[in-house]
C-alpha cells in the first residue's frame, strides 16, 4: 500500500480582543462572553467528520490557531486536548503549539498550558513601538509585554516562537531593527519575522496607510534583520521563518512540505490524500452562528490534477531549500513528465536551478516568486 503523508491538526478559534487593521485571517472581535464549551463541542462534532476520510492515521502535531486561542480557559482547552487524543491517534512527541498576544496570557496560564499538554507557545508581538501598534489596531501596556517576554524565557526548556512584523507604516530603519534586537536578546527558540502584507478586506485595504517604508528602506532592513538572525544563531528556513536548531515549527513545516492536515473550526481548511491517491480539500464555515448551528463542512471537494503542480509550489518554493525532484511525483501522485516544460521554462528564465534529483530556486525566483508560481498555472 502507499505510504501516505505525514498528518497534523489545525484548530481555529476565531475570537480575539479586537480586530487589528491588516488582518485577513477568520477572527472576530468578540462582542459579548465567548461560548467557550459550546464551541468547543462543536469542534469535536466537526472533527467526528473529518475522521471519516484520515484512515485512522497518527498525529504528528496539533496546531491551536486564531484568532486569539490563548482567550480560551486552560480548563478548556484541556477538555479539547483531552477529546481530541480519545479520538485521534496522536504521537506522544506531538508538538502542541498555541497563539496568544500579550494581553491574553500571562505566566499562570502559561504554566497551566504547559501542564495540560501544550509544549510550544506563539506570542504575537509585532513591534515594541507603541505609536505604530497604535496605528495598526493593537494595544498592550509595556509592563504587560516585558512582565510576559522576561517571565517565559525564564521557563526552562520552553520552546516559543515570537511574530514580529516590519514594513509597518511609520517604521523607520532604526524601529525595526530595534524590533529585532530587542526579540534576539529575549532568545526565543523561534522568530517568525513578517512583511506587513495590505490584503483585500482588511480596514488597511480601504484605508492605506500612507507611511509605509520605501523599497529601499525595506530592502536595507531585510538584509540587516537576516544577518542579525544568523549571526544570532536562528537560521532561515522559511521565507518568514527563523530557528534555532531543532526548533523548527514541525506543524507550519508540514504543510510547505505538502504533507497533510486535518483542519477544524470556523474557516479552517484541510488537506487529507486518501488510499486512491485522491487529494481531498476541506473548507469549513467561516461564520460562527452557522457554525455553531452544526453547518461546519463549507466545501469538500478532490483537488483537480492540473491544480496540483501550483499547489504544490506554492507551498514548497516557501523553504528555500532544494526540492528533491521525486517528492513532487510522491507527495501528488503526478508524472513528472506533466511538469517538465513548466520546469525547462522555469529555468530558462533564470528562477530555478535543476541538477539530476533536484530544484533549487535562485535568487531571482525568490524575489520573483509570483513569476516563478505563475508558469505553474495551468
Ligand atoms: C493570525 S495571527 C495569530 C496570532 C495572534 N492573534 C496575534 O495577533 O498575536 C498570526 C500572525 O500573522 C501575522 N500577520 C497577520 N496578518 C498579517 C499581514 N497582513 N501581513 C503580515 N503578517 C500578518 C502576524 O504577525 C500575526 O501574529
Ligand atoms: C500565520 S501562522 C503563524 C505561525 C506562527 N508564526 C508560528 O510559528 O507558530 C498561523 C495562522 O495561520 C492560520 N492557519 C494555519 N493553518 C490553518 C488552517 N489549516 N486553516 C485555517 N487557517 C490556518 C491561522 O490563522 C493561524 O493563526
Ligand atoms: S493579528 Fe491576531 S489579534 Fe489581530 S485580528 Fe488577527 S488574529 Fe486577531
Amino acid at each position: 500500500m502507499k505510504k501516505l503523508p505525514n498528518l497534523s491538526l489545525y484548530i481555529h478559534i476565531p475570537w480575539c480582543s479586537r480586530k487589528c487593521y491588516y488582518c485577513d485571517f477568520n477572527s472576530y472581535q468578540i462582542k459579548k462572553k465567548i461560548p467557550q464549551k459550546k464551541y468547543i463541542e462543536n469542534l469535536l462534532n466537526d472533527l467526528d467528520k473529518d475522521l471519516l476520510i484520515i484512515n485512522n492515521r497518527k498525529i504528528k502535531s496539533i496546531f491551536i490557531g486564531g484568532g486569539t486561542p490563548s482567550l480560551f480557559d486552560p480548563e478548556i482547552i484541556e477538555y479539547l486536548i483531552c477529546h481530541v487524543k480519545k479520538k485521534l491517534q496522536v504521537s506522544k512527541t506531538a508538538e502542541v503549539t498555541i497563539e496568544s498576544n500579550p494581553n491574553t496570557i500571562e505566566l499562570k496560564k502559561i504554566n497551566q498550558f504547559i501542564k495540560i499538554g501544550i509544549n510550544r507557545f506563539s506570542i504575537g508581538i509585532q513591534t515594541f513601538n507603541t505609536k505604530i501598534l497604535k496605528s495598526l489596531g493593537r494595544e498592550y501596556s509595556r509592563s504587560q509585554v516585558q512582565d510576559l517576554l522576561y517571565n517565559i524565557s525564564n521557563i526552562q526548556n520552553i520552546n516559543f516562537n515570537i511574530d514580529i512584523m516590519h514594513n509597518l507604516p511609520g517604521q523607520s530603519y532604526n524601529n525595526a531593527i530595534y524590533d529585532l534586537k530587542k526579540i534576539i536578546l529575549i532568545n526565543p527558540s523561534h522568530i517568525s519575522w513578517y512583511e506587513l502584507t495590505i490584503e483585500p478586506n482588511t480596514i488597511f485595504f480601504y484605508k492605506k496607510p500612507k507611511n509605509i517604508p520605501n523599497e529601499r528602506t525595506n530592502l536595507k532592513i531585510l538584509k540587516k534583520g537576516k544577518y542579525m538572525l544568523e549571526k544570532a544563531g536562528y537560521s532561515q528556513y522559511e521565507i518568514s521563518s527563523f530557528a534555532k536548531p531543532g526548533f523548527q515549527c514541525i506543524h507550519n513545516k508540514n504543510y510547505w512540505d505538502f504533507n497533510d492536515y486535518i483542519g477544524i473550526g470556523c474557516g479552517a481548511h484541510g488537506k487529507i490524500t486518501q488510499i486512491n491517491g485522491d487529494i481531498i480539500r476541506t473548507i469549513k464555515n467561516k461564520n460562527i452562528d452557522m457554525f455553531m448551528k452544526g453547518l461546519y463542512l463549507k466545501k469538500k471537494y478532490k483537488i483537480k490534477e492540473r491544480d496540483l503542480p501550483i499547489e504544490y509550489f506554492i507551498n514548497k518554493f516557501r523553504l528555500l531549500n532544494p526540492i528533491k525532484k521525486i517528492c513532487f511525483s510522491s507527495k501528488t501522485n503526478i508524472p513528472y513528465v506533466n511538469i517538465e516544460n513548466k520546469i525547462k521554462i522555469a529555468v530558462n528564465q533564470g528562477y530555478l536551478l535543476e541538477t539530476q534529483f533536484y530544484w533549487t530556486i535562485t535568487k531571482k525566483g525568490i524575489n520573483f516568486m509570483n513569476n516563478l508560481l505563475e508558469i505553474f498555472l495551468n
